[in-house]
């Protein structure tokens, strides 16, 4: 028996690809191959090296390469896909599907011929619908092919409740679920403090704009970047997302995942509570929820949906 470091593929060695390579090298994950596009091969390949020359001081030892042959990603375990444009000031996440629809598509085509057997976890937006066009284009089984959303989402709820307490952040509990758009769900009534139910500590009306401020959080970057989007708490979001599948944790996330009829929700890619482990989406949490929320968790499927049939 012999034993090997897994292996990552990052399409896609913009902000968040490049982030996401610098965390899981940090972290001596495994080794990593960045793909991107001929004409930024070269970009690609000085992000790599300038990741790999920090392995001395951070004392890590795991490979880092770049390239724009698909070839190379042969035989990954696990490949991010973080290709296409981001949203600038002034747009929404829906403003990118035509674009971003084709490229994952063609990313997809060459993951499935050359990677058949690993675990896609796709980021580019809107990647409700980003994530059902992997799935469908590689035709893998759906419990390896998830998208990232509710991670990131519930980090900013939780980072708002904990500025708003002052309180440490990670006493904070707290779920996202639905579309990663302005009508996705921080569910209040599931969200601790230490233990404690977040609504014995702040009033009401607070809690509401710290809802609105995470629906939105997106935006706020990119409003205050300028140019472009977040991308170190996405990046985190995805690592954390990797560790669980090559640590085998079995830890309970938010993830966008194909459901058929969970939630009520039929063939359709969305955000919901999954157990994530050795095998990717192990399995659907379902929740009871109330009226309010469940006409709420409706209303960001219809969104999905809505932003699904601009390109089926
Ligand atoms: N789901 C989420 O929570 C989040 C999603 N995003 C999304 O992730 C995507 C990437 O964002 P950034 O890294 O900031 O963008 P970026 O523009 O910095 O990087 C994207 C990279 O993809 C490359 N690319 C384009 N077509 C390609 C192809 N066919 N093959 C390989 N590479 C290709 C580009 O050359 C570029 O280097 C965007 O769609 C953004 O909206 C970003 C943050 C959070
Ligand atoms: O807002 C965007 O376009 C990027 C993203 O999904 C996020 O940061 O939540």
């Amino acid at each position: 028996m012999s034993f090997r470091r897994p292996r990552i593929a990052i399409i896609g060695a913009g902000h968040t690809g490049a982030t996401i390579a610098l965390m899981v090298a940090q972290k001596e994950m495994g080794d990593i191959v960045l793909v991107d596009v001929p004409e930024l091969e070269n970009t690609a390949k000085g992000k790599a090296l300038d990741i790999l020359q920090a392995g001395p001081i951070e004392k890590s030892n795991v490979q880092v390469t770049a390239t724009s042959r698909y070839e190379e990603i042969a035989h990954a375990d696990i490949v991010v896909i973080t290709a296409g444009i981001a949203r600038k000031p002034g747009m929404t996440r829906e403003d990118l599907i035509h674009t971003n629809a084709s490229i994952i598509r063609t990313v997809s085509e060459q993951i499935k011929y050359y990677a058949p057997a690993s675990y896609i976890i796709v980021l580019s937006n809107p990647v409700d619908a980003m994530t059902y066009v992997c799935l469908e284009t590689t035709g893998f089984p759906k419990n390896r092919v998830m998208g990232q959303s509710g991670i990131l989402d519930t980090a900013r709820f939780n980072t708002f409740i904990a500025q708003a307490l002052q309180l440490a952040v990670e006493d904070i509990s707290s779920f996202v679920l639905g579309g990663h758009g302005d009508e996705m769900v921080p569910l209040v009534r599931y969200t601790y403090v230490g233990g404690i139910p977040v609504e014995k500590l702040l009033p009401q009306t607070q809690i509401e704009q710290l809802v609105e401020r995470t629906r939105k959080g997106g935006g706020e970057i990119i409003e205050l970047l300028g140019n472009g989007s977040a991308y170190y708490a996405p990046a985190a979001a995805i690592v954390r997302m990797m560790e669980a599948i090559v640590k085998d944790q079995r830890k309970v996330m938010p993830i966008i995942t194909y459901l058929q009829g969970e939630y009520q929700v039929n063939n359709a890619c969305i955000g919901v509570p999954v157990v994530l482990g050795g095998n990717g989406i192990e399995s659907v949490i379902e929740l009871n929820l109330n009226e309010e929320e469940q006409k709420a968790f409706n209303h960001s499927v219809h969104q999905v949906y809505r932003t699904l049939s601009y390109i089926k």
